[in-house]
């Protein structure tokens, strides 16, 4: 899924989110369920691509990426297997010709901006996470490059015939990055423009007034659209200044109304049917709708509740009878001694 939208629309913060990055002085809303569950996510499911690349600038790629693996994969892999899953992690992020060469920060030139990315998003993919989030993996890259690794990254789900989800936010998709995708999130100052299949993203803008003009990529199309940073009555002319506000306006609501916004909600309360295990009452879901799940397991534990009081009435019963007749039997010993 791409979450795509003008710089500053939020698409860092709502990856961040979504991960659970958030710093604790952040004010958070809503809800963040895995396949409808409240809950964490076990120790290697996820990874998490920053924006900035964290990397020890002394060491050279091959060193980076090899002690990585040494970290991160299972003690279950042996050596071997680690080096192996290292070297070819960094053939696919096209890294072969640079591995000798350090990395490089202030002091010292190393590798480019670009490599410096691919080996950030190396080191995060080596375990094949089951969840992987992405903030702007191609900012640095030539298109060539950008469709390369976006393409070795949407395919990471063939290496083991497990499916995964990539979550990534990207600024510039060319059209053929674009057709990668099979989600997208719009965003806009934090509100949701669109959000459904890709595919279909240039029909909802067509169907709303905003066709995009022909040979335009549409992920270029829709940035524009719904960038309202710069005044563009400068360049336009003054009937256009809010053109931008006015079309936000037109497609959030459009999607509010449309039938993916419906899609997506009954989706998400279908998977939270299905796997939610617990008596819930959420006060809000993340899609802003009363919903209380009642599962089969929540019966389980009413009734496991009930047993437990039952269980605890019949041993105070029994203690308070057992008393009775101890108190009892002390008390006739004791007539028997006066008598
Ligand atoms: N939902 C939100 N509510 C309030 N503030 C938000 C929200 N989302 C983002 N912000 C704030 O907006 C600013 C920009 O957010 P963020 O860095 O996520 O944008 P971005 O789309 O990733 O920008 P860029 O593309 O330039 O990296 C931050 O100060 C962030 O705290």
């Amino acid at each position: 899924m791409a979450i795509m939208g003008p710089s500053g629309c939020g698409k860092s913060t709502l990856l961040d989110a979504l991960a659970g990055r958030l710093s604790s002085n952040a004010r958070q809303t809503g809800d963040i369920l895995i396949n409808g569950r409240k809950q964490r996510l076990a120790y290697g499911t996820s990874a998490y691509v920053t924006q900035d690349d964290t990397l020890i600038t002394t060491l050279t790629v091959k060193e980076a990426v090899y002690y990585s693996a040494q970290l991160q994969l299972p003690d279950s892999m042996s050596m071997a297997e680690k080096k192996e899953r290292a070297e070819m992690t960094i053939r696919e992020m096209g890294l072969q010709d640079a591995m000798n060469t350090r990395i490089g920060g202030w002091g010292s030139k190393g590798i480019s901006g670009g490599q410096k990315r691919r080996v950030s998003i190396c080191i995060e993919i080596l375990t094949h996470p089951k969840l992987l989030f992405l903030d702007e993996p191609t900012s640095g890259l030539d298109s060539a490059a950008s469709y390369y690794v976006m393409s070795r990254i949407a395919r990471l789900d063939q290496k083991d015939g497990n499916r995964r989800t990539v979550i990534s936010s990207i600024h510039q998709p060319s059209s053929d990055v674009f057709q990668l995708f099979d989600s997208l999130c719009l965003l806009c100052a934090g509100k949701v423009v669109y959000f459904g299949p890709a595919s279909e993203a240039n029909e909802f803008f067509t169907l709303n007034g905003f066709p995009c003009p022909t040979l335009q990529n549409p992920s270029d199309h829709f940035l524009k659209t719904i960038n309202k940073d710069f005044e563009r009555d400068l360049e336009q002319g003054v009937e256009d200044a809010f053109t931008a506000e006015a079309a936000i306006n037109t497609l959030t609501k459009a999607y509010q109304s449309s039938d993916n916004y419906q899609q997506v909600k009954r989706l998400a309360t279908e998977i939270c049917k299905k796997n939610c295990g617990t008596l819930e009452e959420r006060s809000r879901s993340s899609f802003g709708t009363q919903c209380l799940v009642l599962t089969r397991r929540s019966f389980v534990n009413m009734y496991r509740d009930l047993g437990y009081y039952w269980l605890r009435v019949a041993i105070y019963v029994l203690l308070a009878l057992g008393l009775a007749t101890l108190f009892n039997n002390l008390g006739s010993s004791y007539n028997s001694i006066q008598v």
